[in-house]
């Protein structure tokens, strides 16, 4: 199993906001988390990334993740809205976060840059880009690196329709060659192209659908 959660609870100021979750994802899915707007989706996105403590046990690839290292889980994250430096252009972000692994190449940029159509303005800073420009290079920068585990939470926010069908497109070849996707949406028609496997997370408790 590459992914497990055991156990796992997190009560925060008595709230209990993740109730017993148990559930297993196979290297090579594409497992969806889906539900409501604050029922626990990023909270549980965060727990497999280590990005929070929790009661219980969490699994990535065998090893039990950490939250306390400084890079629990090394995966592609879109989490929240996208941690961009506003001040610099896509190019510059991208080589920012590029830093974290000396694999990763300048050609690589810029394909994905060109992937998502944000290569048009090479120098222009973010502060400048639309909202969806915005999600496009968070979704970039969760792809760069061939990570063997890309986690995208609501990756379709102020996409349109083209970008939405690229991202299916790319994250089916990723799958292809072996990557596993964990995915937050309530995008019904983006799920049902891509989810293999699918979780209703309801007040915490999470059940596979
Ligand atoms: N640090 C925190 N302290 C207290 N409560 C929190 C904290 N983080 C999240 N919560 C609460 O936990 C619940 C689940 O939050 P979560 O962000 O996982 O929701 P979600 O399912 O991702 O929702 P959305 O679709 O709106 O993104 C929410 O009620 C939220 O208010």
């Amino acid at each position: 199993m590459f992914i497990e959660l055991k156990n796992v609870n997190k009560v925060i100021s008595g709230r209990q906001l993740l109730s017993q979750v148990n559930c297993e994802i196979e290297a090579g899915q594409i497992a969806v988390f889906e539900g409501i707007n604050g029922s626990g989706k990023t909270l549980t996105l965060k727990t497999i990334l280590g990005l929070m403590k929790v009661d219980g046990e969490v699994l990535v690839a065998g090893t039990q993740v950490k939250p306390q290292d400084a890079y629990p889980v090394k995966a592609g994250i879109l989490i929240e809205n996208p941690s961009l430096i506003t001040d610099f252009t896509a190019t510059q972000n991208m080589e920012l976060l590029a830093k974290l692994d000396e694999h990763i190449s300048a050609t690589e940029i810029a394909e994905l840059l060109k992937y998502f159509d944000l290569s048009r303005f090479p120098n222009e800073k973010v502060k400048k880009f639309s909202l969806g420009m915005k999600q496009k290079l968070g979704i970039a920068e969760a792809f760069l690196g061939s990570y063997p585990l890309i986690v995208l939470d609501e990756p379709t926010n102020a996409l349109d329709s083209d970008s939405i069908d690229k991202l299916v497109d790319l994250i089916k070849l990723r799958q292809s060659k072996g990557c596993t996707f964990v995915i937050a949406s309530h995008d019904r028609d983006f799920v049902e192209q891509v989810a293999t496997k699918r979780f209703k997370v309801e007040e915490g408790v999470v059940h596979e659908a």
